[in-house]
């Protein structure tokens, strides 16, 4: 389903890649070496986190900066934090849930919204908004690969990117599925590589799990 007035649709967000880093930015000198190294490692869709206060200005920064990447705001829970993300410079906006406020503003502001569902009928009710991409937010605790399996029956056309307790011990299961387009997760920034400012390693984990991915 294409929103006209969303400047990238989220399919297209979706199938830049098979992974999305999740990303929580504390210093925002950190935050175009780290959007750098990533897009280095092939990989083009960030989301970047609202959890740190300096996130919005990270979004901004790397937006303008880093031109290869499609940046995206995390953990949007409000209409108001969509606006802010949208401002900021971010093209698509993913959130761990979802409301009929959110989804409304989302419906009438300018970037993309991937809502997290965990149970059909918040899926349903995303639907209702015409919206065929989500996050399964939270994957494994939520039923993980049997759920999605579930969910593939009643509702084929559904496509999602599974967040949540992903590794690289089964990140290769996720993306086998058929309603699975890619898989968010943190481990491909691991905390302790930004604070250490380790770039070439996060290039290298980046790079590392893109060539391990079985195609289907
Ligand atoms: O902050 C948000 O917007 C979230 O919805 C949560 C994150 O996507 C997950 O916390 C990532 O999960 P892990 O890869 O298991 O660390």
């Amino acid at each position: 389903m294409t929103k006209n007035n969303w400047k990238i649709q989220p399919a297209e967000v979706l199938n830049a890649g098979p992974v999305m880093p999740v990303m929580v930015i504390q210093n925002l000198e950190d935050a175009v070496p780290l959007a750098q190294a990533l897009v280095a490692g092939g990989i083009k869709v960030l989301e970047i986190t609202l959890r740190t206060p300096i996130a919005l200005d990270a979004i901004r920064l790397i937006s303008r900066e880093v031109k290869d990447a499609i940046v995206g705001a995390g953990t949007i829970t409000t209409p108001e934090q969509l606006r802010a993300a949208e401002e900021a410079g971010a093209v698509f906006a993913i959130s761990p849930g979802l409301t009929p406020k959110l989804l409304a503003a989302a419906n009438d502001g300018n970037i993309a919204l991937i809502p997290g569902i965990a149970t059909l009928s918040e899926l349903m009710l995303g639907m209702e908004y015409g919206l065929d991409h989500f996050k399964f937010f939270p994957a494994e605790a939520a039923g993980g690969i049997p759920m999605l399996k579930s969910i593939a029956g009643p509702v084929p056309k559904v496509t999602f990117c599974p967040t949540g307790g992903i590794s690289p011990e089964n990140y290769n299961s996720y993306l086998q599925l058929s309603n699975v387009a890619c898989v968010g997760g943190s481990w491909l920034v691991p905390a302790d590589v930004v604070k250490s400012k380790n770039w070439a390693r996060v290039t290298e984990l980046a790079k590392q799990t893109i060539d391990k991915v079985v195609s289907v």
